[in-house]
């Protein structure tokens, strides 16, 4: 138990802490505080002694130099089970400061400014209250350190309940949250200063810097520990970025359902970054990170029922993902199919409860992000990483956009509106579909989709065998492929299935050969000059 009698308050932002510091005072805790956090205090007739009196030297440099003092920090750290610390402490008329409740400088948001100089950010790198926190921390035994508001309210809850004293096993849990605090502080300090181009900077005279910078520090807090892994003889934990984009998957909010599993949730976000991308009502259904079908529809039903018959029996214990309200027409229809993760923005009540009566399947629900200027306020990550060995590949993430001005018709035969926005619909397809990656669509959905095979002839196959086995025609089809092919075959055996149209990026060393067996074969070919490998 930690006995709480003196604390020190020294914050920068204030919210929620004149309600701490009522509480506390009610409990008979001396506060002390630094000069603004003082300031408040007084103003608002708590008690309170400023740290300047009490080590009996003045704050100085600027704010630089307030609370680094033996007095301050000895009676943070002194042990008070060792009779060696409590004699020294004595000796040196070392009270005890028994609580510390610091948030720092905001260096993170001072940064995120567009027009931050170097000047200001190095200003706002917080230097005595990391120290403070670190050794209230290290000392959590005796002594509780807050270092977010958040936690304010249980705190002062389990001090009313036991007449101001804290368990164990509560300053460990702060200790713990305080040095994740300064690891986190540490880490947008080091990451801002390691990409900074100094030469540019000077030159420039305002902060210039790399993409990647010298070195790469990044916080992930722990979402869920999970089942196992990717197989049972894996452990495995969910993770999510210290500040999540608005509308990713790990916002979502599970309404019902077994544990998601590590699978599930690779498998939903592969189906939720895929439907999220489309402007109008869509459905995306997914099997092995792969989408096996993907419509647009009129309403939820009308995508789902598309996207289904792409692919049924793949879609047999699938993800489907909608990016609109699913309504009890649709929930009616998907609950017949066995689905393992259910995705969407919102659900009627009564979809809910035909759901309800599906006790296994995971209902997730994310807000779709409301936009903004960068890809964050978007919903979308700014970079991708893959691990590697002992390394970490880290790229920008493939947010490119087309539109129907960046195409390039390269073939004889020339597209109606409606290929044009059909081979759009393919290529957006084609995006979210592992590489190589060759998708057959008409009328606004897949008809057959390729998907991870090591040669593109061999997706081009596979899709029609899938269009084939669904019963599905491929006349008058529009094909998307991510990279160009490196051969006629490809062209030869998708103008066979029947389609009439394929966009790609080109470039290939035999393009010549390629347009001339679209042309051969009386085919629109559309080129894209951006390729979306996925690997
Ligand atoms: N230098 C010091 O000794 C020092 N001690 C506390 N601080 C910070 O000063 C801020 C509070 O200042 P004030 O109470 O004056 O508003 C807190 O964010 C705290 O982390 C310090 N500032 C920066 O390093």
């Amino acid at each position: 138990m930690a006995t709480i009698k003196r604390a020190l308050i020294s914050v920068s932002d204030k919210s929620g802490i004149l309600e701490l510091a009522q509480a506390l005072t009610k409990l008979n805790v001396e506060i002390l505080s630094t000069g603004g956090t003082a300031k408040l205090f007084r103003d608002n007739q708590i008690p309170v002694i400023e740290v300047s009196d009490y080590t009996g030297f003045t704050e100085m440099l600027d704010g630089r130099v307030k609370t680094l003092h033996p007095k301050v920090h000895g009676g943070i750290l002194g042990r008070r089970d060792l009779p060696e610390h409590v004699a020294a402490m004595k000796e040196a008329n070392i009270p005890n400061i028994d609580m510390v409740v610091v948030n720092l400088y905001p260096f993170e948001a001072t940064v995120a400014k567009p027009n931050c100089t170097l000047e200001d950010a190095i200003e706002n790198i917080d230097i005595g209250g990391p120290a403070m926190v670190r050794s209230a921390a290290k000392n959590w035994k005796d002594v509780a350190v807050l270092t977010d508001a958040s936690q304010y309210a249980n705190v002062v809850s389990e001090l009313k309940s036991t007449g101001g004293a804290l368990a164990e096993a509560t300053t460990f849990a702060l200790s713990v949250a305080a040095f994740n605090r300064v690891s986190q502080y540490d880490a947008a300090i080091s990451n801002y200063l390691s990409a900074i181009d100094y030469a540019a900077s000077m030159a420039n005279n305002q902060p210039v810097t790399h993409q990647f910078p010298a070195q790469s520090n990044t916080n992930f807090v722990k979402v869920q520990d999970l089942r196992y892994g990717e197989n049972p003889h894996q452990q495995a934990a969910f993770y999510r970025d210290l500040y999540p984009a608005p509308g990713s998957l790990v916002t979502a909010q599970q309404l019902q359902g077994k544990e998601l599993s590590f699978n599930n949730i690779a498998d939903g976000d592969a189906a939720w970054e895929a439907v999220k991308s489309f402007d109008t009502t869509a459905c995306v259904i997914v099997k092995h990170a792969n989408p096996c079908g993907v419509a647009l529809g009129a309403t939820a039903l009308d995508a789902y029922s598309k996207a289904f018959q792409t692919d049924p029996s793949s879609a047999f214990g699938g993800i489907i993902a909608f990016n609109t309200t699913v309504d009890k027409a649709a929930a009616e229809v998907v609950s017949k199919q066995f689905v393992e993760v259910l995705i969407a923005p919102d659900y009627t009540a009564e979809a809910l409860a035909i759901f309800a009566a599906k006790a296994n399947v995971r209902v997730l629900k994310i807000a779709l992000p409301t936009g903004g200027a960068t890809a964050w306020e978007q919903g979308r990550n700014s970079h991708e990483s893959k691990r590697v060995g002992s390394g970490i590949l880290i790229q920008t993430a493939d947010n490119h956009e087309i539109s129907q001005s960046d195409l390039k018709i390269i073939s004889k035969k020339q597209a109606t509106p409606q290929q044009m926005a059909d081979m759009l619909f393919a290529w957006r397809v084609a995006k979210y579909v592992k590489s190589n990656a060759i998708v057959f669509c008409g009328n606004e959905m897949t008809l057959g989709v390729g998907a991870g095979q090591m040669s593109r002839i061999d997706s081009t196959k596979i899709a029609i065998i899938k269009a084939q086995n669904a019963g599905l025609s491929l006349q008058n089809s529009v094909v998307a492929s991510d990279a160009f092919f490196p051969f006629r075959d490809g062209i030869d055996a998708l103008a066979e299935a029947g389609a009439s149209c394929v966009i790609h990026p080109g470039g290939s060393m035999r393009d010549e050969e390629v347009i001339a067996a679209a042309d051969e074969h009386g085919l629109v070919m559309v080129v894209t000059g951006i390729r979306h490998f996925r690997h």
